[in-house]
């Protein structure tokens, strides 16, 4: 995996961001912000005037005082201001991207959802990156105010600026630390919020209680939060004890300046003020540029990685996907392992799908039949060989572009729990209030039972929600992939898995007779249904090792006639 970029172009990545989210609250924020530190700083001068000229003090003090409170005032509202719109802007963003990477990987390798999960966790929050930035700025303005006075007294006396550099660097390095102990620990925790989701919510509850592993669940909880606190808690345990080693020297220098001045009144004033105020501008300093770096720049470079890891994905794939499939989709020597894996799920396939035929693919479990059809999606790339569409590398069309002539449904199916009619219609966004597109949908999948009003709430948990069946929700799914119209490709993954066989016999033959131009991909276990298709293909153990139709199949007298002789007996009919 890439390593995340340099920190200096991620953070200028993330103002630009920022600055598009409104231009004109981001400088009052910034110039605000940084401005209020001047006059705080130079509060120890004023104060200092005390011993010479009391009435210069006092109106200094005062003038100083109200610009900064001023400035303070403004600069918090402005910042506030701009942090709620920058949050939009910047959840958006990180949700879209997520969302646009093309291929699947980020969701199924863990070093890149552990990178990603870091991110996620604090997208809602990546807008006060802006304020803390600008807050570490004003910090350090006020640092270098604070020393120059001092400085301006007697030289050595910037000797106190130096002994707090140390509580800098130690901050600086222990920021390192402690993210690489939060990046190591994402795994577990990961695996407690998974946990925790398992533990509350409805979907596993069933089987948790039959099986009582609920105590279980709590117990593996608790060691992954374990697992996932402690080196974290070490290390900042560490930090701790590296500050106050740090701090301490600079009190030791603080000390000895003071009492090298005891004997002149005006000087010792500044050193006091200035001095007592160095300590506290060193600690803020230090506590915000530690926060800064340890969370909002670490996250800001992975914002930065996550937009480079999106467009890598896009790049070279810009070509449009025909308008209508003249002669078909072709698979030459397509090799393909999962990410992270040794194993060769799909091994040199070489087929072509010819335009308006329906394939079947059918093969014993983890035959990779599922795999074949993500491939065609574009959910992965092939690691060898290559899909031609029109003989186009499939490679180099734009992604975004092939999935809105793409189809289908899916065996592990979403139950979108929204109206029935925008569950459906989200198939095909731009019609999703199109009731005759939806009706069509609805009768092509037979799930005019499933679904009789549109305008139904589906799912028990909202306001006059119904909940449906597995095999409703699956009828829904189906409708949803029958939203588009004349798709290039329709991939029908095991569909009807939950349906009865007569349900799914009366689907199929009901679809081959609507016909169409693209290419329709099915999957199903049942061989009875798949003898309709025009061409299959059978997977074994990542190879295809039989093609054709069901006639010259049985006549081959191979793999698939076993099979279906073997089905055909169970479900009592005749093999032919
Ligand atoms: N995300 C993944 N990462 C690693 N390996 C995977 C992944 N998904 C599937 N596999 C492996 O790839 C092989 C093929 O899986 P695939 O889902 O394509 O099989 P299938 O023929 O559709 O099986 P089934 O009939 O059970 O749905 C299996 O051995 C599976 O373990």
């Amino acid at each position: 995996m890439t390593e995340l970029p340099g920190w200096l172009p991620s953070l200028l990545r993330s103002l630009r961001l920022g600055y598009r989210a409104s231009p004109p609250l981001i400088v009052v924020a910034f110039v605000t912000t940084v401005a209020a530190a001047v006059p705080d700083a130079l509060l120890a001068l004023a104060f200092s005037l005390l011993a010479t000229n009391i009435a210069l003090s006092a109106t200094l003090l005062a003038v100083l005082s109200i610009g900064s409170w001023l400035l303070a005032t403004v600069s918090a509202r402005a910042n506030r201001r701009f942090a709620d719109r920058a949050a939009i802007v910047m959840e958006e963003h990180v949700a879209r991207l997520q969302s646009t990477v093309t291929t699947m990987e980020h969701h199924e390798r863990p070093e890149i959802m552990d990178r990603i999960s870091v991110l996620r966790d604090h997208a809602d929050a990546l807008s006060e990156l802006y304020q803390e930035l600008f807050a570490a700025l004003g910090a350090l303005a006020r640092l270098a105010i604070t020393v120059g006075l001092l400085m301006a007294a007697n030289p050595w006396f910037g000797l106190l600026g130096v002994v707090a550099v140390p509580a800098v660097l130690v901050s600086t390095l222990r920021a390192n630390a402690e993210r690489r102990a939060e990046e190591a620990g994402a795994q577990h925790d990961r695996l407690a919020k998974h946990l925790f989701e398992l533990g509350t919510t409805p979907g596993p509850a069933k089987e948790i209680r039959v099986f009582g592993v609920q105590n279980k669940i709590v117990t593996l909880r608790r060691e992954a939060w374990r697992k996932r606190h402690r080196p974290l808690a070490r290390a900042r345990w560490q930090t701790a004890g590296w500050q106050a080693a740090a701090h301490a020297l600079f009190g030791l220098a603080f000390l000895a300046a003071i009492a090298s001045t005891v004997h002149e009144p005006p000087t010792l004033l500044l050193v006091l003020a200035a001095g007592g105020r160095l300590a506290q501008y060193v600690a803020n300093t230090v506590q915000q540029t530690h926060f800064f770096r340890t969370i909002w720049l670490d996250v800001s470079r992975r914002l930065a990685w996550l937009e480079d890891y999106a467009a890598a994905q896009t790049r070279n794939a810009d070509r449009e996907p025909p308008g209508r499939l003249e002669h078909g989709i072709r698979l030459e020597h397509v090799t393909f392992r999962y990410p992270g894996t040794d194993r060769k799920v799909l091994d040199d396939v070489s087929i072509t799908l010819d335009a308006g035929t329906t394939v079947a693919v059918v093969g014993e479990n983890g035959a990779g039949k599922s795999t074949l059809v993500k491939l065609l999606c574009r959910l992965y790339e092939p690691t060898g060989g290559r899909i031609l569409v029109d003989g186009v590398d499939l490679a180099t069309i734009d992604p975004a572009r092939w999935r809105e002539r793409v189809s289908g449904a899916f065996q592990d199916f979403f139950p979108f729990e929204y109206t029935a009619g925008e569950s459906i219609g989200i198939g095909d966004l731009p019609r999703i209030d199109d009731p005759v597109a939806l009706r069509t949908a609805v009768t092509r999948a037979g799930a005019g039972d499933a679904v009789p009003d549109l305008a139904r709430q589906l799912g028990v948990t909202w306001a006059n929600g119904v909940d449906l069946s597995h095999g409703q929700w699956q009828k829904v799914a189906l409708a949803r992939g029958f939203m588009r119209p004349d798709p290039l490709l329709l991939v029908l993954d095991e569909p009807t898995s939950a349906l009865d066989a007569a349900t799914e016999d009366a689907l199929f033959e009901r679809y081959a007779d609507a016909g169409g131009h693209g290419v329709t991909v099915l999957v199903s276990h049942r061989l009875a249904t798949v003898r309709m298709a025009d061409l299959i293909l059978v997977l074994d153990g990542s190879h295809l090792v039989e093609r054709g139709s069901h006639a010259e199949l049985m006549a081959a007298d191979g793999r698939y006639a076993r099979l279906y002789r073997i089905q055909a007996r169970a479900y009592g009919r005749t093999g032919s």
